[in-house]
């Protein structure tokens, strides 16, 4: 299966550099986030990739190859970058059939991918008609069209009610599965954390971060571990002895800061203190995100006070 891999590639628009000698890899057989705050180079970076645009200079590549030197390159990298591209006149079904036919992708895919993204009972109907969570999935199926082995997905979740966005998260986490490459970009933190293996986070058009997701999130949000005990004098008691602080909540449980789990139920077992409820606290992708953006924001700042 195919990598698509990022080679110092630099975009200038002007005096302005939207990407930044920027090299990472989106590697097969995972969901990759690629995330950043608005105006990071995220869809510049995608559109460079998809031979949309033409770099500054450095490369991307899929499988190896410029995606202007693919043969049918529907049937290498699926793309959605605009929801709205589709013709609004055409149904849903010809949208498909006309990408198909000028791509050399045979017409059964059609049928496939209009039932795999559960919009065959609106096969028939104008896409002006569409609703945006339709043309969210007519997008998706033209993606999918060329059962493609890389897949690039800009906001996928948009305009997609729940029961979508449990569906994108199943369809992401399948074409993994099956070996694809799938690269997703979001600001959905929450949406990310449900269906992403590993991150790449931009900022200001540079790399941020190129990390598995639970390193991303272990590295920056400390543990913590929520308790509830009928007896908060030996708690606190025990807990001090091994040099923990606990924060009382009005509600009458606790947070033990900066521990994990395992430690502080062993200790407090070893204590005897006994325990209403017991819980570890993951850190959120959110979290991590807002603490790394936070870093780099105050980094920013710090040339203009000088
Ligand atoms: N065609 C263009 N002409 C001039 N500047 C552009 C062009 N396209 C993007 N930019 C600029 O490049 C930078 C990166 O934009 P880009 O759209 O790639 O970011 P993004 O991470 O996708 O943001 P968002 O999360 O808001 O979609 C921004 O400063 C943007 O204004």
């Amino acid at each position: 299966m195919t990598s698509i891999d990022v080679r110092d590639l630099t975009k200038e628009y002007g005096p302005r550099r939207a990407v930044d000698r920027l090299t990472f890899s989106v590697r097969p057989g995972r969901v990759t986030g690629f995330l950043g705050p608005n105006g990071a180079g995220k869809s510049t970076t995608l559109r460079l990739v998809l031979g949309l645009d033409r770099p500054t200079s450095g490369t991307a590549t899929i499988g190896g190859q410029a995606y202007t030197a693919l043969r049918q390159p529907l049937r290498h990298v699926g793309a959605l970058l605009d929801a709205q591209a589709a013709h609004g006149s055409r149904t849903g079904r010809d949208h498909l059939r006309a990408l198909a036919a000028s791509n050399r992708i045979a017409v059964r895919r059609v049928e496939e991918v209009l039932a795999e993204t559960g919009l065959a009972p609106a096969a028939r109907r104008r896409v002006r008609t569409y609703s945006l969570g339709m043309r969210q999935r007519l997008g998706i199926a033209a993606a999918l069209l060329g059962d493609p082995g890389s897949v690039l997905l800009d906001e996928p979740s948009n305009g997609l009610d729940p029961e979508g966005i449990v569906w994108i998260r199943g369809l992401l986490r399948r074409l993994a599965a099956e070996g694809r490459t799938v690269l997703v970009s979001s600001h959905l933190m929450n949406e990310t954390a449900s269906f992403a293996d590993h991150l790449v986070v931009l900022g200001r058009g540079r790399l941020l971060a190129d990390t598995p997701m639970r390193d991303f999130i272990d590295a920056r949000v400390r543990p913590r571990v929520r308790i509830r005990t009928t007896d908060p004098t030996a708690l606190t008691s025990a807990l001090a002895r091994h040099g923990h602080d606990a924060e009382e909540h009005a509600d009458g449980h606790w947070t033990v800061h900066h521990a994990r789990v395992d430690d502080i139920g062993r200790l407090l077992s070893d204590a005897g203190v006994p325990l209403l409820e017991l819980t570890a606290e993951e850190g959120t992708l959110e979290q991590a995100y807002l603490d790394l953006t936070a870093a780099e924001a105050e980094f920013a700042a710090r040339p203009q006070e000088a």
